[in-house]
Order: C-alpha cells, then sequence, then structure tokens
C-alpha cells in the first residue's frame, strides 16, 4: 500500500443572507474557476487563523466574529500521493469592500444562482448542504480536474 500524505486547505465563505461571495481565480491550482476563498494552512497557524488570513489576502475583506466549521472535504486525484485536506468554514461576518487581489476577483451570486458549471464538479453535490445550513464530511477522487471517480458525502451534526 502506498501512503497517502495529507496537506491541510482551507476555503471560506462570506454570505450576506442570500447572496454569497466567490472569486474568480486567476492563477494557480484552480485557474479559471469561481470558487470560495482559502489556501495552504501554513506553519504555526490554527486552520481557523488562515481561513482568516486567506479571505483577507485574497477578497480585501476582514473577517468578523470568525469563522464556523461547516465541512470537512479529502480530495484525491489518481496517480498524485498527497491528497488534500481541506476544512470549511463560513465567516460569523465582515468588514471592508471585496476587492481584487493578485488571486482572485472577488463577486456576489445569488445563492440560486450559483455558477457552478465554472466551478469544481464536487461543488454543486456539497454547497446545497452548507446554503441550507447543514455540515458535511465529504472526499471525492478526481481524474484530472474534471471527473469525479468516486465520492462519498454525508451530512454531520459535530466534527468531533
Ligand atoms: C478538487 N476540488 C475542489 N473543490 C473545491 N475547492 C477546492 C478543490 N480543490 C482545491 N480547492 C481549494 O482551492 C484552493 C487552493 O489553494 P491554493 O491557491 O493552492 O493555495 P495557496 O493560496 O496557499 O497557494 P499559493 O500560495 O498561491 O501557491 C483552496 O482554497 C482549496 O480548498
Amino acid at each position: 500500500m502506498s501512503e497517502l500524505t495529507k496537506k491541510l486547505f482551507t476555503l471560506a465563505f462570506i454570505r450576506e443572507g442570500n447572496r454569497l461571495l466567490l472569486g474568480y481565480k486567476k492563477r494557480g491550482f484552480g485557474q479559471g474557476r469561481w470558487n470560495a476563498f482559502g489556501g495552504k494552512v501554513e506553519a504555526g497557524e490554527t486552520p481557523e487563523e488562515a481561513a482568516v488570513r486567506e479571505v483577507q489576502e485574497e477578497a480585501g475583506v476582514m473577517v468578523v466574529g470568525g469563522v464556523e466549521k461547516v465541512g470537512e472535504l479529502l480530495f484525491t486525484f489518481e496517480g498524485d500521493p498527497t491528497a488534500m485536506h481541506v476544512m470549511v468554514f463560513s465567516a460569523r461576518g465582515y468588514t471592508g469592500t471585496p476587492t481584487e487581489s493578485e488571486e482572485m476577483k472577488p463577486q456576489w451570486f445569488s445563492v440560486d444562482s450559483l455558477p457552478y458549471s465554472l466551478m469544481w464538479p464536487d461543488d454543486e453535490l456539497w454547497y446545497p448542504i452548507y446554503l441550507r445550513g447543514g455540515k458535511f464530511r465529504g472526499r471525492f477522487h478526481f481524474q484530472g480536474h474534471d471527473k469525479i471517480l468516486s465520492e462519498k458525502l454525508e451530512e454531520v451534526q459535530t466534527f468531533d
């Protein structure tokens, strides 16, 4: 059995009622897709701290009141020994005006018309749980970046 190395990432949402802030990824992993804000958890940081930092760096807004964990996702890619372990958070509040960064171009979307065809294919499977206030745990195995070969998704009450 070959060992999987796990790398920790964050993904954080800014939501205001019926609208959700997403960013168009201009470079790097997931380039050309709309996504929430996030990246690698750096040494010495908690996932919550990393989530707040990435929202500030990529969307130009400050999280107020901290972030709440809403999901945990594991992504693996055929032929790649590194798994992405993604902690998904929702900001309790924010201050500032979304501003384009070198990495992301932020834009508000109505939760009823999210651009799923221009997002990662897993998103349309788990976003509905998040959008109705649920928490989830899932794993997705990809071939390339467009095809999900296998998936497991469950709604959970807590993460303990
Ligand atoms: C496979 N299906 C997927 N579905 C939804 N979201 C996905 C994803 N796969 C990765 N993601 C997210 O994409 C970001 C990449 O982060 P990424 O830009 O690589 O990190 P970071 O900003 O630290 O990198 P640089 O420092 O710019 O190299 C990060 O939020 C991560 O959660």
